[in-house]
């Protein structure tokens, strides 16, 4: 069994009153995202529309972790709701405010309200890696194929 990592967060004024990001099952991989939109202000997400939506949350991941913002699948089926970017990326030593770029891919305004489960934060282990500039590189039976080299289906 590893460690928990510790991770330090403040959540932002415009959050205050929200829960936490939490694991809703004892084996859950994410934490789902809150959205931190005005109780008064829901947003409405045309399709074709994306938008950055407050997590009111700023958090300091330890090193040697990152955290990944990625749809909730649910979403996703039900009314093509979406992260742009996704896996969504918060390098440790990034200390502003979480968004969610949110995208709608389906044909239904989509509308949010505050405290809404947006996405899902993964905490995930990363290597930073060192570039070694050689000439040529080793064979492999592979070699330079790819995009369906091996076959369709
Ligand atoms: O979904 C996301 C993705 C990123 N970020 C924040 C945290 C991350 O550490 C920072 C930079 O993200 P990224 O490296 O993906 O964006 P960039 O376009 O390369 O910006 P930068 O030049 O600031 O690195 O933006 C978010 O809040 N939500
Ligand atoms: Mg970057």
């Amino acid at each position: 069994m590893t460690t928990t990592p510790h991770i330090p967060v403040v959540q932002l004024a415009h959050a205050h009153g929200l829960p936490l990001p939490a694991y809703e099952t004892v084996g859950a991989a994410g934490m789902d995202l809150r959205a931190a939109v005005e109780e008064d202000a829901p947003l409405t997400l045309k399709p074709g529309a994306r938008f950055m939506v407050p997590t009111g949350l700023a958090f300091a991941v330890p090193q040697g972790f990152e955290a990944q913002v990625r749809p909730r699948s649910g979403l996703a089926a039900k009314a093509g709701i979406t992260c742009l970017n996704s896996p969504g990326t918060i390098d440790s030593d990034y200390r502003g405010e979480v968004k969610v770029i949110l995208a709608n891919l389906g044909a239904e305004d989509f509308v949010i309200r505050r405290g809404d489960r947006i996405a899902q934060l993964v905490i995930a282990p990363v290597v930073q890696a060192a570039w070694s500039l050689v000439a040529a590189l080793d064979d492999t039976d592979r070699g330079a194929g790819g995009f369906g080299s091996t076959g369709g289906r």
